[in-house]
């Protein structure tokens, strides 16, 4: 049991980059939570350092979900190399430097244990997916990149709706459009401020989303208090000229203990 608890705790080392140590009373966790996205943060309100580590504590590669696959539609493609030729730009006398956008790479596991200070079941360590990313047929589900722009404190993510995720017939269902806003707006916020949770989503249908359509999700920060990051979001057509969702978003920055119940 002691020596499980050891591997956790090296595990989340692993995945944080960071230090975790065991105390007399357990774990005692003193970094904050990183899950996948490199957190290279400017807030006056975090102290995490960038990580430097791969988030996957396991020795196999993982799959990174955010690059093209079979299923990608042209337009899907059209616009992630749109977007990924941002990352880059060249410089006078041949070359390239990175450029103002960059793609946040994307797993389907975060880690490997629950809240509450204790481990879940087996099972669920074996099982237990990001829900954005565990559907293993390719297309049916959430097909997804997002690229994020560090000056310009926003971000915009190329989603593909798959057939798993209709409501009204043909059409995306309100809470599949409500996952990738949070998503989305999530992910800029852990972008910008460090590891948050969503406190508050509030959203708006203006027109119904395709299936299989393509869509653009743009998400800007509006502006932070304290521990607190407000964020905007639109989900429009690809060549933006539809408006199908808007939402705003409250992120409250948290320490890894939150998670853990301490
Ligand atoms: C972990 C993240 C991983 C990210 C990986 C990126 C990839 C994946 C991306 C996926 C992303 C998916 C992400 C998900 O799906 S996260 C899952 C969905 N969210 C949750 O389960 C969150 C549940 N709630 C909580 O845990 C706590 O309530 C939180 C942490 C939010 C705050 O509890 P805490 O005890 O820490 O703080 P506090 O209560 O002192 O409040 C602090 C301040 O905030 C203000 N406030 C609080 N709530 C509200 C509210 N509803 N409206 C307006 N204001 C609110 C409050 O007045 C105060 O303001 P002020 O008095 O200081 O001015």
């Amino acid at each position: 049991m002691l020596r499980r608890g050891f591997q956790l705790v090296k595990g989340l080392g692993q995945i944080t980059g960071q230090k975790f140590s065991t105390g007399r009373n357990g774990i005692t966790i003193r970094p904050l939570l990183s899950t996948g996205t490199q957190w290279d943060t400017g807030s006056p309100f975090q102290t995490i350092r960038p990580l430097t580590m791969s988030p996957w504590p396991f020795s196999t590669q993982p799959r990174d979900y955010s690059l093209p696959n079979a299923s990608w539609s042209e337009e899907m493609k059209r616009l992630y190399d749109h977007y990924n030729a941002l990352c880059e730009v060249e410089v006078e006398g041949g070359g390239k430097r990175k450029g103002p956008w960059r793609r946040l790479p994307s797993y389907n596991r975060t880690i490997k244990y629950a809240t509450g200070g204790r481990c879940l079941s087996k099972v669920l360590q074996a099982k237990a997916r990001l829900f954005t990313r565990n559907i293993e047929e390719q297309g049916a589900g959430f097909e997804y990149v997002v690229f994020s722009n560090k000056q310009e404190k926003r971000c915009v993510c190329v989603f593909q709706a798959g057939h798993l995720l209709e409501g009204p017939p043909g059409h995306v269902h309100g809470g599949a459009i409500a996952t990738i806003i949070d998503s989305v707006t999530g992910t800029l916020a852990s972008y910008l401020s460090g590891p948050v949770m969503t406190a508050n989503l509030s959203i708006n249908y203006r027109s119904p989303i395709p299936l299989g359509s393509v869509v653009l999700v743009h998400s800007s920060l509006e502006r932070t208090e304290g521990r607190k990051t407000f964020v905007t979001c639109q989900v429009t057509s690809a060549d933006g000229s539809k408006l199908h969702t808007e939402a705003t978003g409250l992120f409250v920055s948290i320490n890894v203990g939150h998670l853990f119940g301490a």
